[in-house]
């Protein structure tokens, strides 16, 4: 069996309480309250600037210049097509650049992007790769399964948003990222693995904070 298949299989209860979060839940039947998916924009914006940093480590770890040329790619689409939806939904929900430049990240925003840092820096490529990996798979999966609900991807507010997920291009940049984890586990012990499988639960644990985090809020006084 594949690594990720393992992977999978350990976190699939938890990635469908991802799918029927009633934040993810409302993105597919429209009904999301717009003030909860403008908070979400905005803590997610701040989340990729720390997020993309982990492909430009991924470059500068990698072994040879194919998988350097891969992390670059993955890095020009998160700067270059995914935030760009971001600044697109800025201007649809009124959000100033002097809003989003002054925004400040919830607890869960910064748990989650410097647990990740932490781990791209210190470890070697498997374990960055293994920490970023429940992003894009979670999203690449949520993406699919709304645009399967008919009017979802068309919907005036949500539509851009699950199209962007749904689109082939990041289907195969998911899997590219799945497969170079396969190869760079193949054949390790079972305690790297188990480690491995350890820093993949603990972002798969952050991306339901994050869905929940948006839904309700920062679960701290702010003054
Ligand atoms: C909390 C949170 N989790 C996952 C993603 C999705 N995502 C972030 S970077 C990237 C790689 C390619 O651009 C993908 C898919 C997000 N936006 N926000």
């Amino acid at each position: 069996m594949a690594f990720s298949e393992r992977l999978y299989e350990n976190v699939k209860p938890i990635w469908e309480k991802n799918h029927n979060h009633p934040f993810v839940q409302g993105m597919g039947d429209g009904t999301l309250d717009r003030e909860k998916f403008r908070y979400f924009m905005i803590q997610d914006y701040l989340y990729l600037i720390e997020y993309s940093k982990l492909f430009a480590i991924g470059a500068a770890k990698a072994s040879d210049v194919k998988t350097m040329g891969e992390f670059a790619k993955l890095l020009d689409s998160t700067l270059n097509t995914e935030m760009d939806l971001h600044r697109q939904y800025a201007k649809k929900f009124d959000i100033s650049e002097e809003e989003l430049e002054n925004a400040k990240p919830a607890a869960v925003t910064v748990s989650y992007t410097h647990y990740m840092l932490a781990v791209g820096q210190n470890g070697g490529l498997a374990e960055l790769v293994a920490s970023l990996l429940p992003c894009m798979w979670s999203y690449a999966e949520i993406g699919k399964s709304l645009s399967q609900i008919p009017g979802a991807s068309d919907h005036e507010f949500y539509g851009e948003w699950i199209n962007m997920y749904a689109d082939d291009e990041f289907q195969e940049l998911t899997q590219w990222t799945i497969n170079m984890l396969d190869r760079l586990t193949h054949g390790k012990p079972e305690h790297e693995l188990k480690h491995l499988e350890e820093i993949f639960l603990n972002t798969t644990r952050f991306e339901y904070m994050f869905w929940d985090m948006a839904y309700k809020g920062e679960m701290w006084p702010t003054e």
